[in-house]
């Protein structure tokens, strides 16, 4: 019988963790849950299905580690960051099989993530030493007035599935810079990841607590995470993922009155204007559309084309999707892997019925697909009353709508309690101005469909959310402001 690390075939076979982390402890448990992959439904491991208790342990180790890290200076904070860089590059292709086995994306984009997880590692290692406070003019003469920015305290980090490596370095980097703790929940689907991650950590020499993981299957995950919310040591709360996850999250932290980072769903509008470079536009659609099978918070959601180019818009970009091959990630030639499980093709198979029942049309030719991978599926004559134009279907579902001027787009794209990304293609110049600055949202794409680097804000308004994370603004989120009043 072959044992799990096997049928990894990973190079580094000490990269597939299979305990959870607490304080300098690998632990167990006596409840298990599996892993499966997506693509095959076949069990990869097996990991500790943690509780409360097991959280109460993390909680405190973090918080027993949080003093010895925040006396440490932001240079050796910084240098283990960096450590912690190089050997997520070094392991980049252990790495991203681990992802694609227990998540589905295709080996490129997993080594994508990858090296885009490393990114926040390398910025926020910069930015530790950048931390800066203030000297301000006093009042009175006698008065000297100053702001000190330190970390937080302890954080949680609760992350989902669709980037299982990005979503937690993107806390973590600028967390662990600042001299904050973690207890670090991965989505149950992906724990692999996150705990190679933490193997890599530990490689990298963090002290013990610093970085702690919490393993739990979907029912254990909802005690994990009122646990993390509930506890007056844990100062504050990062998470991404679904709106409604996220509202009550934040009802379950209020009452500890922690700050909150999060980082929520969206419904991005991909608007194509009549003086739009088309084959720039296809090019950004399949981007925006289609990475990780469209099992992305910033994913275009809906596609406004305006009727000049509505029908020439719509046959360029299904002759590009029928060139997406859609199969197990694994397959180098593969550009859609499988959705990551069956209720995630419900919804939306739910989405496409529901604007059929509505009168939009098929406009491509889906290839037959076993679930959960699914074939891109192109819908013409979409309508702003349909569950397509309201919610996030997450999966590769095209609508295009129809519009005729600028006014009547904006309204249609802000028509909508999420605010995360938006994108658009325009070539007049005072047009792009005037739409970029009208759009409701937190990031706007304009002429490209892809937004996402550690170097700028990430963040959405709205129902998407709260704060801002990577660039210069995301460890702030990790930073209290101490000011202090010196009377000499
Ligand atoms: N913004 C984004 O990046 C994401 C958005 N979504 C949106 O959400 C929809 C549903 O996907 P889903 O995976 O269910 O997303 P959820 O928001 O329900 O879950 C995201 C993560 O939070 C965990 N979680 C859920 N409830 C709690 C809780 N009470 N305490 C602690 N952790 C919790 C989940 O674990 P568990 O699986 O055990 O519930 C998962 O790991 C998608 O179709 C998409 O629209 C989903 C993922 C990411
Ligand atoms: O919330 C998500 O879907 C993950 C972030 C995607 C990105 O960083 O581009």
């Amino acid at each position: 019988m072959t044992s799990p690390s096997s049928s990894f075939a990973l190079k580094d076979p000490s990269l597939l963790r299979t305990q959870a982390k607490i304080g300098a402890q690998w632990i167990d448990s006596a409840t298990r849950y599996a892993v499966i992959n997506p693509a095959t439904g076949i069990e990869l491991a097996q990991v500790p299905n943690l509780d409360h208790t097991a959280t109460e342990e993390a909680i405190h180790a973090a918080h027993t580690a949080q003093d010895a890290w925040k006396q440490r200076t932001a240079k050796e904070r910084a240098d283990l960051l960096k450590r912690w860089f190089a050997l997520l590059i070094e392991h980049q292709e252990d790495l991203a099989r681990i992802m694609t086995l227990e998540q589905g994306k295709p080996l490129k984009e997993a080594r994508g993530e990858v090296s885009y997880a490393a990114s926040f590692i390398e910025w926020f290692a910069e930015q530790a030493k950048r931390v800066q406070g203030e000297i301000l003019p006093g009042p009175q003469a006698d008065k000297r007035l100053m702001v000190l920015q330190q970390p937080v305290g302890v954080v949680a980090a609760i992350t989902p599935w669709n980037f299982p490596a990005a979503m937690i370095t993107r806390k973590a980097a600028p967390a662990l810079a600042a001299g904050c703790t973690l207890v670090i929940k991965p989505a149950p689907q992906t724990p692999l990841t996150a705990l190679a991650l933490m193997e890599l950590a530990d490689r990298a020499g963090f002290p013990p607590g610093v970085l702690n993981v919490i393993t739990a299957d979907s029912e254990a995950a909802k005690q994990v995470g009122a646990t993390l919310c509930a506890s007056p040591l844990v100062r504050k709360l990062s998470f991404t993922g679904s709106t409604s996850v996220g509202i009550q999250l934040m009802e379950q932290c209020a009452p500890t009155l922690k700050k909150l980072s999060l980082e929520l769903g969206g419904n991005a509008p991909f608007i194509v204007f009549d003086d739009a470079d088309l084959d720039a536009a296809v090019e950004g659609a399949l981007i925006a559309k289609y990475r990780n099978a469209g099992q992305t918070c910033v994913c275009a959601n809906r596609f406004y084309i305006q009727s000049g180019v509505y029908e020439a818009f719509a046959k360029k970009f299904a002759t590009a999707v029928a060139q997406l091959k859609v199969g197990d990630g694994l397959d180098p030639e593969t550009d859609l892997g499988p959705l990551i499980n069956q209720q995630a093709v419900d919804k939306v198979n739910d989405h496409l019925e529901d604007a059929l029942a509505q009168g939009a049309q098929i406009y491509n030719t889906p290839a037959s697909c076993r679930a959960p991978f699914m074939a891109p599926v192109i819908l013409t004559e979409a309508q702003s009353t349909m569950r397509v134009a309201r919610e996030e279907t997450f999966g590769p579902l095209a609508p295009l709508f129809r519009f005729d001027d600028e006014t009547e787009v904006i309204a249609l794209a802000n028509a909508t309690e999420f605010g995360l990304a938006a994108y658009f293609y325009a070539r007049d110049l005072s047009r792009v101005w005037r739409v970029a600055e009208a759009l409701e949202y937190g990031m706007v794409g304009i002429n490209t469909g892809l937004i996402s680097n550690e170097i700028a804000p990430f963040g959405g308004i709205k129902s998407s959310g709260l704060g801002r994370e990577g660039s210069t603004h995301g460890i702030d989120e990790y930073l209290e402001m101490k000011y202090l009043c010196l009377s000499i």
